[in-house]
């Protein structure tokens, strides 16, 4: 892509403007440009798992339960074992309807198509759009990026859905349609979260208030290559601070990746090949707190394509402020507490207080019961 036509379009954040040093200065000692993990060999294939006989479980009566009870224990075991094993899933038959997600796409689209100063400071006519897409929930770029590694090629919305549910003649399009995919993702994600929690007692409490759904969108980055060339990171790499995110990925354009431990025992990044139609579930740091570790929360990151653009939209399931975040006691599935008591208020608290000071986020090993984190383990910041 040439410079000028990525600030050619009007509706892009000065991401060359602001980034260009760091661009020309890196880009030139680092020649296959600044990201591994994307080349075939590097591409993996998620653990995909239907969830029918899951839905149809909690659905239907007890005669259809006693019938499809087989399937549906194995379609749990599945999720146990994808999120201890990967930390990352695919679902397919997942409840959240095609149409309104294909919707909510033609939505973050207009949203992002967006004059850049209108998306700073909506003008009159945006007047409809402003609680849900106003500039207070507008992020681009990482300003505080001092080297390729800490930089996000990308804008984003984010939206709490705590907003109240859309009255029927006020409503616009973009309201409604964010309203009914938050609805169906909290429904499909507090599913999941009660399947994988089961294995440890009690489930944890959660609460709308707190949620969100992020619409990203990582726009043409300079690089070299075509469909698998080297690019930019869009979002640089991090874990979710939640319980559970279920992600909608653009359905062609890849660029997800995990750090995954490898065969020598080292760890690198793999790509996730788009899987069209499924949705796809990660654990975050705090179910891996809740479960003593034996659920992971991985790191992740997304590299922005030189070839095309890519959107995506992603639900966190968060719990209120003051709830305790509890492992459970050593047990059945763990030898012994690996983390102190903690409020998610504490946490996002001191996540926030990291980034200020430091750049990056700890996270989880800060909470570790008598051990310090290690540099090492710090990982970039995302909320
Ligand atoms: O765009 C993606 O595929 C991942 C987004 C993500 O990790 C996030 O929003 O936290
Ligand atoms: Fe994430």
């Amino acid at each position: 892509m040439e410079d000028h036509e990525y600030e050619q379009d009007e509706s892009n954040p000065p991401l060359l403007a602001t980034y260009k040093h760091l661009l020309d200065g890196e880009h030139r000692r680092l020649p296959l440009g600044v990201v591994a993990g994307d080349e075939e060999d590097d591409q993996c294939d998620l653990p995909v798992i239907d969830l029918a006989p899951l839905l149809l479980d909690l659905e239907s009566d007890q005669q259809t339960r006693n019938n499809g009870g087989s399937s549906s224990a194995a379609c749990r075991a599945a999720m146990v074992r994808a999120a201890s094993e990967w930390g990352f899933f695919q679902v397919t038959n997942h409840g959240v309807p095609q149409p309104l997600l294909d919707e909510l796409h033609g939505q973050q689209l207009r949203a992002f198509r967006r004059p850049f100063h209108r998306k700073l400071a909506p003008g009159d006519g945006d007047d409809e759009d402003q609680l849900l897409l106003s500039p207070e929930a507008y992020r681009w770029g990482n300003p505080t990026a001092t080297c390729l590694h800490q930089l996000s090629w990308s804008e984003a919305y984010h939206v709490p859905i705590t907003t109240p549910s859309p009255e029927t003649k006020t409503t616009t399009a973009t309201r409604r349609v964010i309203h009914e995919v938050s609805a169906a993702m909290s429904k499909l994600a507090r599913r999941i979260l009660s399947v994988l929690a089961a294995e440890h007692g009690p489930p944890p409490e959660t609460e709308t208030t707190t949620c969100f759904l992020r619409l990203n969108r990582y726009p043409q980055a300079p690089g070299s290559g075509g469909g698998h060339g080297h690019g930019v990171l869009g979002l640089c790499g991090h874990t979710d601070s939640d319980f559970l995110t279920i992600l909608r990925q653009d359905d062609h354009v890849g660029g997800l990746q995990l750090l995954l431990d490898d065969k020598d025992g080292g760890r690198r990044w793999r790509t996730v090949r788009p899987n069209p139609g499924a949705l796809t579930v990660n654990v975050g740091d705090l179910l891996q707190a809740w479960t003593n570790d034996v659920y992971a929360s991985v790191e992740h990151r997304v590299v922005a394509r030189p070839d095309r653009e890519r959107f995506s939209v992603a639900f966190f399931l968060c719990p209120s402020y003051d709830t305790l975040i509890r492992p459970p006691l050593p047990g059945k599935t763990t030898t012994s507490q690996v983390y102190r008591n903690f409020t998610f208020g504490e946490y996002r608290s001191q996540v926030r207080e990291d980034v200020r000071l430091t750049g990056r986020k700890v996270g989880l090993p800060r909470f570790r019961r008598h051990v310090s984190p290690s540099p090492a383990s710090l990982t970039h910041q995302l909320s």
